[in-house]
């Protein structure tokens, strides 16, 4: 099996993705509340580009959900904070979502034989869903405003990390998979920290958001496989 991690979503062609199982990572803060909004009872997440996009397929029960500059969309039920995805708010809701980069890294999967949701959140699940899945890997760091996002490149080594260790046959790897599993490797017991001295972390701590860091940063606290089927996320 072989792996292969791409930085952002402007180096993310096509062709990288077809006969792959591609896991779309952005852990500030998308595929997280993602994650979170499965974990919490929701029946499933369509990701859109636009709030034109997000309103028209909105049905009656549906959620609208998301942000622009890290802030909830004016009129909308939710933002982009995994904490706001509770039982209460979600339960067997679907969800419109609309973000800055995460859904932009999901859309650009499209070609890839199977598509997930990746996070340090359920880090554990998605590697063991993808292992299962008996095809090559790519992890796509969706990043920030189009470049490299520190986070992101850190869970993509965590998920290295895990493919290594499920893979007794070994694992062929990238270069940037293994610089990632190198840096990863550097970060252990700092996961917090790395994530806030990024510069998404550093605009979420200005803006008051340090509880999405922390959350964002608990490794393997879901079970939850976030699958793309039939244009929406839902429990694989
Ligand atoms: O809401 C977020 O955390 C980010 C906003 S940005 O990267 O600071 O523009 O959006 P996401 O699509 O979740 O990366």
């Amino acid at each position: 099996m072989r792996v292969e991690v791409i930085s952002s979503v402007n180096e993310a062609r096509a062709d990288r993705f077809t006969h792959r199982t591609a896991i779309v990572i952005d852990v500030l803060r998308a595929t997280s509340t993602i994650v979170a909004a499965l974990q919490a009872g929701s029946s499933g997440i369509y990701t859109v580009e636009t709030v034109l996009d997000a309103r028209a397929l909105q049905r009656p029960a549906d959620l609208l959900a998301g942000e622009r500059f890290c802030r909830k969309i004016p009129g909308f039920d939710l933002g982009n904070s995994p904490d706001e995805f509770t039982p209460e708010m979600v339960q067997d809701r679907r969800i419109i979502l609309t973000t800055t980069n995460g859904t932009r890294g999901l859309h650009k999967a499209v070609r890839a034989d199977h598509v997930l949701a990746g996070s340090l959140l359920n880090l554990s699940a998605c590697t063991q869903a993808a292992l299962d899945l008996r095809r090559d890997i790519v992890l796509l760091c969706s990043g920030s405003h189009d470049e490299f996002a520190l986070e992101d490149g850190l869970c993509a080594g965590a998920f290295v990390a895990k493919l290594q260790a499920g893979s007794p046959d070994g694992l062929e790897m990238d270069d940037f998979a293994a610089a990632m599993l190198g840096f990863y490797r550097n970060s252990t017991g700092q996961l917090y920290e790395t994530l806030a001295s990024g510069a998404t972390g550093r605009r979420l701590l200005k803006l008051g958001m340090a509880r999405d860091i922390k959350r964002c940063s608990q490794l393997d606290s879901s079970d939850i496989v976030a699958r793309m089927q039939g244009g929406m996320l839902t429990r694989g």
